[in-house]
Order: structure tokens, then C-alpha cells, then sequence
């Protein structure tokens, strides 16, 4: 297998690996198959996890962090990257050094690599389970926020600070207030949600986009099998003796962006590592550029069809 790439953010001395594995499963993977998979995926190589509060997958990657330092199979907490994610319910500029120190807690951890905020909404109840009511749904308050998450990296809490799920409109108002820009936004991204708009805007203002769902998210409630059964890709993963998630893999990372993908099983794991020592021709990128463009998460699907979070798709 060839190493994995790092890439370096703004305002963060440690470079990230490039491709990260995901922990949000679907339905909710039990402690035990959560620890095993992370487990083996550092034995495969990952050294870069993507949690969030909200997964309930915290508490299972500090225990799987403890115990492949108790295996020795890596010597120092240091060698991994570590992203975890504020939760609507916490996004109040007094909320989110305690937010964060909750999660730092669920993860047995002194500092997070990255700490970004998940979705540009505040809700006014602490709830977890999605779709929510309208009356709980708020806009953000940019400044408010962007302060706290500025006030966690202040603290050693987090190495880097970002968002996640925000449009070039939310990420202008918090770049108008930001004293540490954000480092990240995390979006979803991949051969039929391509982001090249967004991707443009992130490149001139230096914040580095990792893509979500690169597989489209397939067999979870969020995500379908656009991806993983389309025929562009399949037939470039047969002529090119890959699979058809390694192209999509594949194309995703030669845009530039970093990418954090799911997989729980040992296999598949490796798998979607086995994508950095060959490249995708000319001919084959036009043909996945050329793909017909659909966003498959929106906001309106996770928290529900609101007028507020309908304007926030929107403007995607
Ligand atoms: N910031 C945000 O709002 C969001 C962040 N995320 C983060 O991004 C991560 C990745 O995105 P996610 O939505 O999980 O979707 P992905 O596109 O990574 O797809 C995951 C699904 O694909 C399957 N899969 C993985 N590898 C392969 C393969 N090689 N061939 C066929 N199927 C495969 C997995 O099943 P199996 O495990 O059985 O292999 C799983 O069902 C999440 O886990 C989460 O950490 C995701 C959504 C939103
Ligand atoms: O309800 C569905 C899931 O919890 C979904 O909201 C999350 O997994 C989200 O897509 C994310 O990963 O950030």
C-alpha cells in the first residue's frame, strides 16, 4: 500500500492525513463492532477519524484509541488526527467550551485535532434524534460561535478549528468575524455532488474542503446507491481493474480535497486506501465531470423541511 497523503490547514502545525475514517453508521453500530473496525482500520493503516457528538460514536473511538495504545499499535495519541463536531443543541457562544470539553470526555482525550461546527443551525433543545420541530430550529449566531470555537483552539483544545455543511454565504459571515479563519468545511462531495462552486470559493479564501458521503452514503438512511451503481464509474473501474468506490474515491481526492469514508468491514477498509498510487486518465475525469449533478444530504432531509433550513439548502 502506498502512504497515505497529508495536506496542512491554516492555523494548524499538525498536517492531516488525507483520507479519514467515518464513524457515523447506520443503524448505530454497537460499542463493541465500533471498537473492532477502528481497531482494524489502524492496523490497515488510517491514522484520521471523523467523529461527532451527535454519531454516539465519541465514547467508542476513545475507548478503541486507549486500547490500540495499550496494543501498542501506535506508540503516541499524537500520531492520529481526531475530528469531532459541535452539536446544534450547543451552538451558544457559552455552550461551546463545555460542549467540547464533554466531547474531549466521551473521548478520553486532552485535545482534538479538529473541532468544526456540524450544521450552521442552533436548536434550542438539547435533542439528538432527527427530523426535529420547527420551533427549536434557529438561525446561528455567527459571531457568537465563531468566538467560542476560537476560544476551544485558544485553550489547547483543538488543534484546528472549522464548519461543516456551510455555503459560501454562512462561511463570508464567519470569515467577516473570524480572528482564526476556519480551517475546514466539510461537505458533502463526490462524482455526482462535485461542489465546484463551493470548492472555488473555499480555494481563494484557504480553507480546505474534506468531502462527506464520497461513496454516497450508500445502504444508510441518509444516502442511496447513486455511486456505488453507477454505470460511468463501473465501467472505468472495470477497464481500469478497480472498484467502482475506489474511482469514486479516487476522483474525489484528485480534486484537491480530503475525504472521510465509512467502512466497518476489514475489507472494504482497505480497500478505500488502495487508491493513492494510481491516477485517473484525462478521458475518464471528463467523463465523471460530465456526470449528471444531484446533492443527495440536505439539511431539510436530516432536520426536517423548515423554511429556515429549506433557505439554508438552498443556498448550497
Ligand atoms: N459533517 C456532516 O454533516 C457529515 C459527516 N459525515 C462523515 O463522513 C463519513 C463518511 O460518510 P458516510 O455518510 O458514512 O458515507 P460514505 O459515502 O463513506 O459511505 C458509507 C457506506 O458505504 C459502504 N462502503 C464503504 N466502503 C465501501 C466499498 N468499498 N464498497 C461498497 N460499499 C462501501 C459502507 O458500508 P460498510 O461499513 O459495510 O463497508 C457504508 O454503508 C461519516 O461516517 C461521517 O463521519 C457523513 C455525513 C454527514
Ligand atoms: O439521521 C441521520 C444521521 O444521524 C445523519 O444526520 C448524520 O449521520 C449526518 O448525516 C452526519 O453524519 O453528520
Amino acid at each position: 500500500m502506498a502512504g497515505i497523503p497529508q495536506v496542512s490547514l491554516s492555523s494548524c502545525e499538525k498536517p492531516m492525513p488525507v483520507i479519514g475514517l467515518g464513524t457515523s453508521s447506520y443503524p448505530p453500530a454497537d460499542i463493541e463492532t465500533t471498537k473492532t473496525a477502528i481497531l482494524e482500520a489502524i492496523k490497515a493503516g488510517y491514522r484520521h477519524f471523523d467523529t461527532a457528538f451527535a454519531y454516539g460514536s465519541e465514547k467508542h473511538l476513545g475507548e478503541a484509541i486507549a486500547e490500540a495504545l495499550r496494543l501498542g499499535l501506535i506508540k503516541s495519541r499524537d500520531e492520529l488526527f481526531i475530528t469531532t463536531k459541535l452539536w446544534c443543541s450547543f451552538a451558544q457562544r457559552d455552550q461551546i467550551v463545555p460542549a467540547c470539553k464533554m466531547s474531549l470526555e466521551n473521548l478520553k482525550l486532552d485535545y482534538v485535532d479538529l473541532y468544526l461546527i456540524h450544521c450552521p443551525v442552533r436548536l434550542s433543545e438539547m435533542i439528538q434524534k432527527t427530523p426535529v420541530v420547527k420551533e427549536i430550529i434557529h438561525p446561528l449566531d455567527v459571531k457568537g460561535v465563531w468566538e467560542g470555537m476560537e476560544e476551544c483552539k485558544n485553550l489547547g483544545l483543538t488543534k484546528a478549528i472549522g464548519v461543516s455543511n456551510f455555503s459560501c454565504k454562512m462561511l463570508e459571515e464567519v470569515l467577516s468575524v473570524a480572528k482564526i479563519p476556519p480551517a475546514i468545511n466539510q461537505v458533502e462531495m463526490n462524482p455526482v455532488w462535485q461542489q465546484k462552486h463551493l470548492r472555488e470559493f473555499c480555494k481563494t479564501k484557504g480553507i480546505h474542503i474534506t468531502a462527506y458521503s464520497p461513496l454516497g452514503a450508500n445502504n444508510t438512511k441518509w444516502g442511496d446507491n447513486r455511486i456505488i451503481e453507477n454505470d460511468v464509474l463501473a465501467d472505468i473501474a472495470k477497464a481500469r481493474e478497480k472498484t467502482t468506490a475506489q474511482v469514486a474515491l479516487r476522483w474525489v481526492y484528485e480534486q484537491g480535497v480530503s475525504l472521510v469514508t465509512k467502512s466497518y468491514n476489514k475489507e472494504r477498509m482497505k480497500e478505500n486506501l488502495q487508491i493513492f498510487d494510481w491516477s485517473l486518465t484525462g478521458e475518464e475525469l471528463d467523463k465523471i465531470t460530465k456526470l449528471p449533478q444531484r446533492k443527495g444530504v440536505t439539511l431539510a432531509s436530516i432536520l426536517g423541511p423548515h423554511d429556515l433550513v429549506l433557505q439554508l439548502d438552498a443556498e448550497v
